[in-house]
């Protein structure tokens, strides 16, 4: 199998990240801030990134890193580096075995910070590079929604390893989608679930541990004939895709179930297991270029579960240009033999406007 070092420590780095981002998401205090864009980020956010880019750095010590924190704000406020270096030294995996193939514990609050950095490479298509989210959906993850930690792997611009952590979605692959899954989550029993892949070789899903990985089963977008019985997922926030333009495209697909509205990259990971088909995300800002990090490791899974991804024009999401998909607007993802059928709606609507 290719890239199957890549792939195992991209998933236990993941599992690791969750154990940090769990013991957040059951805390009172979540170290809010607010960046200067105005979104919110937190001490799991900047936790789990420096877990994460430690276990790259010691796997992978020559790989270029995308990620989407950097350290200012905790180098400014020593009460908040203090409340994450206590998280980060602590966190390791149950397995000696597995923390080992990770490189062990951070050594230092003041290596934290540098490991953090570590994550401001510009992007671009050439060479191997990590794109990385250590919370997606922070705003879900405060709510008490859903929320991922997704790392991809690119090769000269091509996505070719993809993992996400969903620790707030349920084990079975089979369960359908509730139009609550994105509200009052938890990750109580039988809750959490690690998506991976690699570019030819599928898609899979195992329950999230605590130490070793569990074994994987393949997963497989939903074969859909009829798109009026379609499931379509959106994001909860109005603000990142446009409720409206996707309702009308819904319509005007004889779509009649109301959308399921969930955080983060959740929503690749949910059709690409077919327990939901259909992820529009429309521009509500003509200005707004969407980030590598939010969309690489969905992309990828998605298209590996027999799905295919374009952004609203029908171009495939292209990774090398940078920091941003700079190049694309809106993200369309559906099974492939639906897809262009979705396609000509979304365009319709939108060039109507
Ligand atoms: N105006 C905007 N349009 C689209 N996406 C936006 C946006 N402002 C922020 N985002 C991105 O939307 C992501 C969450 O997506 P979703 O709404 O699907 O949960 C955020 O990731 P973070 O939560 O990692 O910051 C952020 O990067
Ligand atoms: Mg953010
Ligand atoms: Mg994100
Ligand atoms: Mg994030």
């Amino acid at each position: 199998m290719a890239y199957e070092k890549e792939l195992q420590i991209a998933l236990l780095a993941v599992q690791r990240a969750t154990i940090l981002t769990k013991q957040v998401f059951h805390s009172h205090a979540k170290g809010t801030l607010s960046k200067s864009d105005a979104s919110p980020v937190t001490i799991g956010d900047f936790g789990a990134q420096a877990l994460l880019i430690s276990a790259l750095a010691h796997a992978f010590p020559s790989d270029a890193i995308v990620a989407e924190e950097e350290s200012s704000d905790l180098r400014d406020n020593a009460e908040l580096r203090r409340t994450v270096w206590d998280l980060v030294k602590d966190v390791q995996l149950d397995s000696k075995e597995a923390e080992n193939l990770l490189g062990g514990a951070v050594k230092s609050d003041a290596a934290m910070l540098d490991i953090i950095d570590k994550g401001n490479s510009s992007g671009g298509n050439k060479g191997r590079i990590w794109a990385l989210d250590p919370i997606d959906g922070t705003k879900g993850f405060l709510r008490g929604g859903q929320y991922a930690v997704c790392l991809a792997l690119m090769v000269d611009g091509d996505v070719k390893v993809g993992v996400l952590g969903c620790p707030n979605l349920p084990v079975d692959d089979a369960a359908p989608l509730s139009v609550n899954i994105g509200a009052n989550a938890s990750d109580e029993e039988g809750k959490g679930v690690l998506f991976g892949a690699v570019l030819g070789e599928g898609a899979t899903s195992r329950p999230m541990t605590r130490g070793e990985l569990q074994k994987e089963t393949k997963i497989q977008m939903k074969q859909i004939e009829d798109l009026k019985a379609a499931t379509f997922c959106e994001s909860v926030e109005a603000g990142h895709s446009s409720h409206g333009d996707q309702a009308e495209i819904a319509s005007q697909l004889g779509i009649t179930k109301a959308s399921v509205r969930m955080d983060s990259q959740a929503k690749y990971a949910s059709i690409a297991r077919g327990a939901g088909d259909i992820y529009l995300r429309l521009p509500v800002r003509k200005d707004y270029q969407e980030k590598i990090w939010d969309h690489a490791a969905g992309d990828l899974i998605v298209r590996e579960a027999g799905g295919e991804v374009t952004d609203a024009e029908g171009k495939r999401l292209d990774f090398g240009k940078g920091r941003t998909l700079a190049e694309n607007k809106g993200v369309v993802a559906a099974p492939k033999q639906v897809h262009g059928k979705v396609l000509e709606v979304v365009k319709s609507v939108l060039g109507k406007k």
